[in-house]
């Protein structure tokens, strides 16, 4: 039975991998820091599938690395790494953003999606051939947006360190995968207001945003790739989402 590891697994595209996992018979390793809908996930998952729950906050590189240098041999050998904690904050412009905000995306965005990469990558080696590493990068490290500040720049990263991985684990057999989504109704956009439920609610209103199952099937999809292709970086949009014009300044008339 394959096993798969999921981080931010308490909410949006995150559970919604854990279910669409379960569904196909994968054993389920599934991490965030909220322990009370982990619980409820297992409790839900655990009749089709084993699950084990892991409370921890990504940032925390001690934490990760215990935690996965500790984890049960019946769910190893582990086939694919889900790394999909993450978040934006402050969707106000650059000049009006706390610097504490700032750091709250790279340590989660940047630096916790290392951490995991970091403790999980010898197991991944282990498997070898199949297993997989699909990274939650976003359309926003590749189109700028007022107001994607640090959030478009630590999703670049997610690309680019994704490419890079690639190409030293290139011969192994481990694929890596930069899964962009665009706008995708989930609670992603409550986290960035800071629990604005109104402001989250008329951004997805009166349009067809991704859901978090649509982005679930495609994670499946990449983690049951035959094991001689690996996608490098799968961009996605609703069909009612692409880009605007540049913006220009102009003199007053
Ligand atoms: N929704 C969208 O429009 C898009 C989202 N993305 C990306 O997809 C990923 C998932 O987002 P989405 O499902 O939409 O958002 P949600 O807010 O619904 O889920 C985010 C998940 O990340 C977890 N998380 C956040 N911070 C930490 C942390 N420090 N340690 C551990 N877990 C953490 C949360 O769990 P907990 O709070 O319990 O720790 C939660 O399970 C993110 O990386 C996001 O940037 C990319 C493109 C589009
Ligand atoms: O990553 C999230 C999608 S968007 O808000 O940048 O379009």
């Amino acid at each position: 039975m394959p096993s798969v590891l999921i981080t931010g697994a308490t909410s949006g595209f995150g559970k919604a991998a854990a279910q669409r996992f379960a569904q196909a018979g994968w054993s389920l390793i599934l991490t965030g820091r909220r322990l009370e809908r982990l619980k409820a996930l297992e409790d839900e998952l655990s009749q089709q599938v084993p699950v084990l729950t892991l409370a921890l906050d990504v940032r925390d590189s001690d934490a990760v690395t215990n935690a996965i240098s500790n984890l049960p041999e019946n769910f190893l050998p582990l086939t694919c790494l889900i790394n999909n904690a993450g978040l934006a904050l402050a969707p106000e412009p650059a000049q009006k953003v706390a610097l504490e905000d700032w750091h709250t995306m790279i340590d989660t965005n940047i630096t916790g999606l290392v951490n995991v990469t970091h403790a999980v990558l010898p197991l991944l080696l282990k498997t070898g051939e199949g297993a997989s590493i699909l990274n939650l990068g976003s359309v926003a490290g590749q189109w700028p947006y007022p107001g994607g500040h640090v959030y478009g720049a630590s999703k670049a990263f997610v690309q680019q360190f994704s490419y890079n991985l690639r190409c030293d684990l290139l011969g192994t057999g481990v694929r890596v995968t930069d899964l962009a989504p665009g706008m995708a109704e989930t609670e992603f956009t409550l986290v960035r207001t800071k629990g604005d439920q109104a402001a989250s609610d008329a951004l997805y209103r009166g349009t067809t945003p991704l859901q978090a199952e649509d982005i679930a099937e495609q994670l499946y999809y990449l983690a049951t790739l035959p094991a001689h292709i690996n996608i490098n970086r799968l961009e996605i949009m609703p069909v009612r989402q692409a880009w605007a014009p540049f913006a220009i300044n102009r003199d007053p008339a």
